[in-house]
């Protein structure tokens, strides 16, 4: 059942430096809200939820510390009057502490969920696989709920601290066990902390609107986000980017240190 369409739509932010923004705006609109894909902090302005997408975490950190958004999404979640969701790389984005596999040299990360989280936990890309999982979705009237669960070159979440509550979990079969090589009987893979929401999984690439829903509830009491940083109009201009080199650990940026040492 969709969320009742209103006048005042709920207004979404959805994160489009890179991944599966477009299926979740596509969601959020299927779900009566109004979604705006933000690639600047301006366009923060008036949302009351924000998704953060699946993709590959560390190449969103890097394009938002180069499109200088990172002060305007710890605000937007900082106050804790509206609400987060992390899908996937989302998810890690979200994490207060990585506990496996971060870049090395560590990795940017918002933080806010109080969990240990493992990227690449299920292994590599052609390690992805679907599932039907269990998931406890909190307002949701239907009872025994189970949803389709996409894993993407997935995290998993290894431990839940205080004030986590947890949605869903993966159990590992013998064979999962035995083809992954670990000996652990459950991983946690959605968890909600307050206004802030993760899934390991893509609930935006199959037709459930169930956790979207979720979302739209979470968010329909929340304050319209108004920066007191960024005003509309102050974006960053292009040439005014930070340069991507002040985290030098990819070979193209050391490449562009040393031309500009040798100037
Ligand atoms: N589907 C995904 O979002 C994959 C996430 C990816 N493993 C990362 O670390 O960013």
């Amino acid at each position: 059942m969709a969320i009742e369409q209103q006048e005042d739509k709920i207004k979404i932010g959805v994160l489009a430096l890179q991944g599966s923004f477009r299926e979740h705006c596509s969601m959020i609109r299927r779900c009566g809200g109004e979604a705006v894909e933000i690639r600047s902090a301006s366009q923060l302005e008036g949302c009351q939820g924000m998704i953060i997408p699946g993709g590959e975490s560390t190449t969103m950190a890097n394009i938002a510390r180069r499109w200088n958004l990172f002060d305007a999404l710890r605000e937007f979640e900082d106050e804790g009057e509206r609400c987060v969701w992390g899908t996937c790389a989302g998810l890690i984005f979200l994490a207060d502490r990585i506990e496996q596999g971060a870049k090395q040299g560590g990795q940017e990360l918002l933080g806010g969920i109080n969990v240990d989280v493992s990227r690449n936990f299920f292994g590599s890309q052609i390690d992805s696989f679907e599932t039907t999982i269990p998931c406890d979705i909190p307002g949701c009237s239907e009872n025994d709920v189970k949803c389709r669960a996409i894993f993407i070159r997935a995290p998993a979440i290894k431990k839940v601290g205080e004030n986590v509550e947890v949605l869903a979990k993966y159990y590992l079969s013998e064979e999962k066990k035995k083809e992954m090589g670990v000996d652990i009987e459950s991983v946690v893979v959605a968890v909600k902390q307050k206004n802030l929401l993760a899934t390991s999984f893509h609930p935006e690439l199959t037709s459930d609107l169930r956790w979207h829903e979720l979302f739209m509830r979470m968010s329909k009491g929340c304050k319209p986000f108004q920066s007191k940083l960024a005003k509309v109009g102050e974006d960053r201009k292009p040439e005014e980017f930070q340069p991507l080199y002040t985290h030098p650990d990819l070979p193209v940026f050391k490449d562009q240190v040393i031309a500009d040492v040798m100037k």
